[in-house]
């Protein structure tokens, strides 16, 4: 799951700023204390490194690559001055040891909150709430990733979401079209609009409409405080966006309410959302406040992160166009098919495109849209010989292990090909983590990207314009991925 925040301006003096409100954001002022000289008697030695600057650590460093073309420079920098993959390092505030080690990042996912759990900026703790899967450890993790993750996987909703998807990009298709040939459109808005209704209906089965919109607005409020100072008075960007979700808590909350009478009546029949998933469990544990929280945090990635895997692949695409022409005649093959029979598509018929799931996959790792993880330990852990100590934090920087040349060959080189022989199921590849937090809604966001791709390359053709890949705070196209389309005869 990501998170959005105000885009930044690309201006040094907007940038210095934001820096600084980064290192407040982060409590920057907790010691800064040199890395003691440990080891464990395994021999396992605190990872070679500096904590940098006082108070400041290398934060600034980190944050001024992170704004550049090029954010793994950062890591990539070090790890070529210390010969290790994994070093210390003080970020935000925090004695930290950065992993670009795929082996390294596999053991950190896979412990429990025994060794390790969550860590995030106070701002998003803040918003996200106490219950918030993204927070919680132990059985109750499990228990909510185990039932949001079935549901999401179910074919049931699979097929929902297909047809959902296929309903609204209808109109939209037809909307391009009357514009006329060289109709320009922005597919990160269009993507955003489309993703964020279907998923809302499945989270809480809210149809499109007034309401819908309502809480889109609402939604937009809320996230951008999510990476904001940590004051929560009233005027402050924190406490505007804490007030946006209690509306929208109201909102879920009266949902929620709706659904027990109507349980209390008929029992409620099969789950149709993912509040009757978490109903249906009848456990105390998951009271209507946690439901609710959880519910606006899961709207996360329906409004950020798999827009931005759309809108990436159609720069990707436009950029390689023998890649686009092998995409766009794999998936004509399936619709002519498809109308031969005179059948409408199913989910398995977009999931089934291998070339089509290259490109996705090859988006998600080129693209990364989680740049990296931060965990805190919480006990001493060893690891392939470094010593992480209690209390520092673990940065998984997924990017650096997605870009490295040892890895994947040419590795900034879009190359959906490399995938007809390479093993998705790799620790160094991780868009989606790994572990007992792997994301939950990886299907579903293949599935939506694939829809929208097969519907865009089958109708249009197109020309992109100009536009760039900003990295930091979040991932997304500067201009939003403009381009013109023409409709297909
Ligand atoms: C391109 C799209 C997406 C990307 C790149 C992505 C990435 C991730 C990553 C890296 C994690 C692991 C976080 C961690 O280990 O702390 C995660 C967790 C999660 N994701 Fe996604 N995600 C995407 C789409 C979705 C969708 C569509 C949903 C569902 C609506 C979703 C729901 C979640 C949830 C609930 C978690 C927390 C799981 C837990 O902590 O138990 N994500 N996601």
């Amino acid at each position: 799951m990501s998170v959005s925040w105000p885009a930044p301006s690309t201006c040094a003096a907007a940038g210095a700023l934001l820096a600084a409100a980064w290192l407040l954001c982060f409590r920057l002022f907790p010691a800064v204390a040199r890395p003691r000289r440990r080891a464990m008697k395994t021999g396992a030695q605190l990872p070679p490194g500096s904590f940098g600057w006082p108070v400041v650590g290398e934060t600034l460093d980190f944050v001024s690559c992170a704004y550049s073309p090029r954010p793994e420079a950062f890591v990539d920098k070090r790890r070529l001055r210390y010969g290790s993959a994994v070093f210390r390092s003080h970020l935000f505030g925090s004695a930290t040891v950065v992993t670009a080690d795929a082996e390294v990042n596999r053991f950190v996912l896979q412990s429990d909150a025994r060794s390790f759990v969550p860590w995030y900026p106070r701002s998003l703790t803040e918003l996200m709430g106490k219950s918030s899967i993204l927070v919680i450890n132990g059985s109750l993790q499990r228990r909510v990733h185990g039932l949001v993750g079935a549901f999401f996987k179910s074919p049931q909703l699979k097929a929902q979401v297909t047809a959902d998807m296929q309903r609204r990009l209808a109109p939209a298709l037809a909307a391009w079209r009357e514009q006329g040939p060289g109709a320009r459109l922005r597919i990160q808005d269009h993507a955003k609009t489309i993703v964020f209704q279907i998923l809302v209906r499945a989270l809480i089965g809210l149809e499109a409409g007034p309401e819908m919109q309502q809480l889109k607005q609402q939604f937009q409020e809320f996230i951008v405080g999510l990476m904001s100072l940590p004051i929560k008075l009233p005027g402050t960007r924190l406490y505007r966006s804490l007030q946006a979700k209690k509306r929208m808590a109201r909102v879920v909350q009266r949902i929620i309410q709706e659904k027990r009478r109507r349980r209390a009546l008929d029992g409620g029949g099969a789950p149709r959302d993912a509040i009757d998933v978490l109903m249906g469990d009848g456990s105390e544990e998951l009271t209507d406040e946690l439901i609710s929280d959880n519910m606006i945090d899961f709207m996360i990635p329906a409004e950020d992160s798999v827009p931005v895997l759309i809108t990436l692949a159609v720069k990707f695409l436009s950029e390689c166009p023998l890649a686009l022409q092998q995409l766009e005649e794999e998936n004509m093959q399936l619709k002519m098919r498809k109308t031969d029979l005179g059948e409408t598509l199913q989910w398995t018929d977009y999931m089934s495109l291998s070339f089509t799931q290259h490109v996705i996959t090859e988006t998600l790792r080129i693209g990364n849209i989680i740049s990296g993880i931060m965990r805190k330990a919480v006990r001493d852990v060893e690891v392939k010989g470094h010593l992480i100590p209690k209390g520092w934090r673990v940065f998984m920087y997924f990017r650096s292990v997605h870009l490295d040349d040892m890895l994947y060959e040419d590795p900034c080189k879009f190359n959906p090909w490399r995938w007809k022989e390479k093993d998705m199921s790799t620790s160094s590849f991780t868009p989606f983590g790994g572990g007992q937090r792997l994301c939950p809604g990886l299907d579903l966001a293949r599935l939506e990207a694939s829809i929208f791709l097969h519907h865009l390359v089958t109708s249009f053709r197109w020309v992109a314009e100009e536009d760039h890949i900003v990295n930091f705070p979040t991932v997304r196209l500067k201009g939003g991925m403009p381009i013109r389309v023409t409709a297909k005869d």
